[in-house]
């Protein structure tokens, strides 16, 4: 049975995962420790320089020893999808995901899901603006999201497209709405919107189909 939010911080409280989704999506705020989100900041900080980098011989030397040491640390704490605080952490942007561009969630509920969402120098796309499929992506999520809140359960994305109306800026705090406009049965109906200030960037026209108790 697909249920709304689980309220869970200890993972053996959780419902086994049924099918090829989670039944539940878990909520949690103290996975990873209290630092968690200053390890999330510095990864992202580090996709940032990566993208702009260009290091000497000797540093990208230096570098490579640096990070492999660091991704060997990170390889001892690997656990499942379902566990791992990125994704889960509602307190942080985008739950904790670094591989989302960061939002944070001003509101949500009946009408939609109203964010801050910042795309950053690691989501350059070209001359100084967001890459279109960093946006994608944004929607995506927020459009689950709108599409989990409308229907209380888990979907899966049919299809997205979106209309790139201006220049997408980085680095700027911008407003991201998504919101359920119809449901006809298992299908969920999403629309979205992404301004700067008063201009609008992108918009979003979305179909997401309500998952079947263990479809994957
Ligand atoms: C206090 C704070 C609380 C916070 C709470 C936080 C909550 C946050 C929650 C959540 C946020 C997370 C959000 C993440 C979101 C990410 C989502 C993704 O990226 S999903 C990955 C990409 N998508 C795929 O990989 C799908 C691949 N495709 C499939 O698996 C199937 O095709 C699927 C499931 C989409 C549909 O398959 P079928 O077998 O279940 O259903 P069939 O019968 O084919 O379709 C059902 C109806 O939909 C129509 N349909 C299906 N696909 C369509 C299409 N592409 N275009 C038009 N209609 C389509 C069909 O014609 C049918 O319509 P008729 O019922 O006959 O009217």
């Amino acid at each position: 049975m697909i249920d709304g939010p689980d309220i869970s911080e200890n993972p053996d409280d959780e419902d086994p995962h049924e099918g090829g989704f989670r039944a539940h999506t878990a909520i949690t705020t103290s996975r990873g420790g209290p630092r968690y989100a200053e390890f999330s900041e510095q990864v992202r900080t580090l996709m940032d320089h990566a993208r702009y980098a260009c290091p000497t011989p000797e540093m990208a030397d230096e570098l490579i020893e640096d990070l492999k040491k660091i991704n060997d640390k990170l390889a001892t704490v690997r656990i499942d999808e379902w566990h791992s605080p990125a994704g889960t952490r509602i307190d942080l942007p985008s739950r904790g995901n670094i591989t989302l561009p960061p939002y944070e969630v001003i509101d949500f509920g009946p009408d939609g899901v109203t964010t801050t969402l910042t795309f950053r120098d690691f989501h350059l796309g070209g001359n100084a603006a967001a890459h279109g499929g960093h946006i994608a992506v944004a929607f995506d999520d927020l459009g689950g999201f709108a599409s989990a809140i409308a229907i209380e359960g888990v979907s899966r994305t049919a299809y997205l497209t979106v209309q790139y109306r201006s220049i997408t800026p980085l680095n700027t705090p911008l407003r991201a709405r998504t919101w359920a406009e119809k449901i006809e049965g298992r299908k969920v109906f999403i629309k979205g919107t992404l301004h700067d200030g008063d201009r609008l960037c992108a918009e979003m026209d979305a179909l997401f189909i309500k998952l079947n108790p263990g479809q994957p």
